[in-house]
């Protein structure tokens, strides 16, 4: 109990020492939204794979305005023209359609008039006007996406133009959320004396799966050491990740840390210089996380957000488990604690200078204070207030 509070950047550094990535597995383009490349992706030919039009046009020689060709074929996506342009002779051509042998630039249609069965140019032709050379997009033999690398509809783009029909991806971490505490009611359930609607279970399980997780299962857990370790044994049982919250603190009915002790959890570290979140607890059984997360509701966000998305993120091999940080000046003045705070704020760059106003009161049971947060500012620990104009450490949300 006297142990010091140990501060956020080492709390961070302990989760990512902790967190193994998990082995990888074959993963079709169609369903890895999301999900992390284990190893790099290198085009399998050139992208494009052929030197094709950028206008409707057409096909010519380079040289000077005012040229008369005749028309002697067409070439549509798809479909190549067949023929090889002469000097004096122009190909019809669609977007994307490949450049016919010979032709060396393209002329928009706008740029023209058709006479007949010629066309008259408007403009004069440089070689390669127009023209989209093979490869310009992916080189054939070349890396295209870094192995660590988070699949977007972007990068899926691009893998799809590698030649690939499905990747190399670590395997999604298996989650289990528990939420304890005899006070929790389901979404909806009408309340009776003392009791709460469970908002950390559906929180949580969201948080998670942004985060690139595969849930498992999310239970309830009755305040009695039995029913604890019981939960935590069948979790264990298939779990990469247990999520847990409630139960880390103090009081007579926390029991997540004797059980998980049962259960052959090693305590990594109780107890972080952090408002909201102080009792975060952290420990491990060989490579399974274990995430004690303390009961408040923002305070079980706000740590998610900084110990327990950093391991998913690690655990899936991501490049950058932990968010970029920046500066942003606080809008108000706020009183500093004896504990770092994580303050959930609104982030705005009108001007060009990031500008950090704080999302409402910030108690650790005040919900309101995540919806609609776009960032956390963090603010030392101290005594007396911040100074006007200061600015801040934020991590966006
Ligand atoms: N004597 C002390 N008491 C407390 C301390 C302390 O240092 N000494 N720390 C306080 C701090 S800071 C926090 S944070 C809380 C964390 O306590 P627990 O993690 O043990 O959480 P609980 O006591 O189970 O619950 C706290 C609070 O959150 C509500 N809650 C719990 N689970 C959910 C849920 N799934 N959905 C919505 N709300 C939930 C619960 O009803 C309580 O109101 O301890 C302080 N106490
Ligand atoms: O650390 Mo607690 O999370 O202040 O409410």
């Amino acid at each position: 109990m006297s142990r010091a509070l140990i501060p956020i950047s080492d709390a961070r550094a302990d989760v990512l020492a902790a967190s193994v990535q998990l082995p990888s597995e074959p993963v079709p383009l169609a369903i890895a939204l999301d999900r992390v490349l284990a190893e790099d992706v290198v085009a399998a030919a050139d992208v494009p794979p052929f030197g094709n039009s950028a206008m409707d046009g057409f096909a010519v020689h380079h040289g000077p305005s005012r040229r008369s060709l005749r028309i002697v074929g067409e070439a549509r996506a798809g479909s190549p023209a067949g023929v090889v342009v002469g000097r004096d002779e122009a190909v019809r051509i669609s977007t994307g359609a490949p450049l016919p042998d010979g032709a060396e630039a393209v002329i928009r249609v706008e740029d023209t008039i058709e006479l007949g069965d010629s066309v008259l140019l408007s403009t004069d032709i440089k070689a390669g006007l127009n023209v989209r050379k093979a490869g310009e997009d992916l080189r054939a033999g070349t890396v295209v996406l870094r192995a660590g690398t988070r699949l977007g509809p972007g990068e899926l783009a691009v893998a799809v133009g590698a030649g690939l029909a499905e990747v190399g991806c670590t395997r999604a971490p298996r989650v289990v959320v528990l939420c304890t505490g005899d006070e929790l009611r389901e979404p909806g359930a009408p309340l009776g004396p003392g009791e709460i609607h469970n908002s950390n279970a559906v929180m949580l399980a969201a948080l998670a799966r942004q985060a690139g997780a595969e849930l498992l299962t999310v239970a309830r857990v009755q305040d009695t050491l039995a029913a604890t370790e019981a939960a935590f044994a069948d979790a264990l049982t298939q779990a990469d990740v247990v999520l847990a919250s409630g139960g880390v603190s103090v009081g007579p009915h926390d029991h997540v840390k004797p059980a998980l002790a049962a259960l052959g959890v090693q305590e990594r570290f109780w107890r972080v210089s952090l408002q909201p979140g102080k009792p975060t607890w952290f420990g491990q059984r060989g490579d399974q996380l274990v995430f004690g997360l303390p009961g408040n509701p923002v305070s079980s966000y706000v740590t998610f957000l900084l110990f327990a998305r950093p391991a998913l993120l690690a655990l899936q091999g991501h490049a950058q488990p932990l968010p970029p940080r920046g500066e942003a000046l606080l809008t108000i003045q706020m009183p500093l604690r004896d504990r770092e705070q994580a303050v959930r704020v609104r982030l705005d760059d009108r001007d060009g200078l990031l500008r950090a106003t704080p999302n409402g009161a910030q108690g650790s049971h005040i919900t309101g204070s995540l919806a609609g947060a776009d960032g956390l500012a963090f603010l030392p620990p101290g005594g007396g207030q911040t100074r006007s104009g200061a600015s801040f450490p934020i991590e966006r949300i």
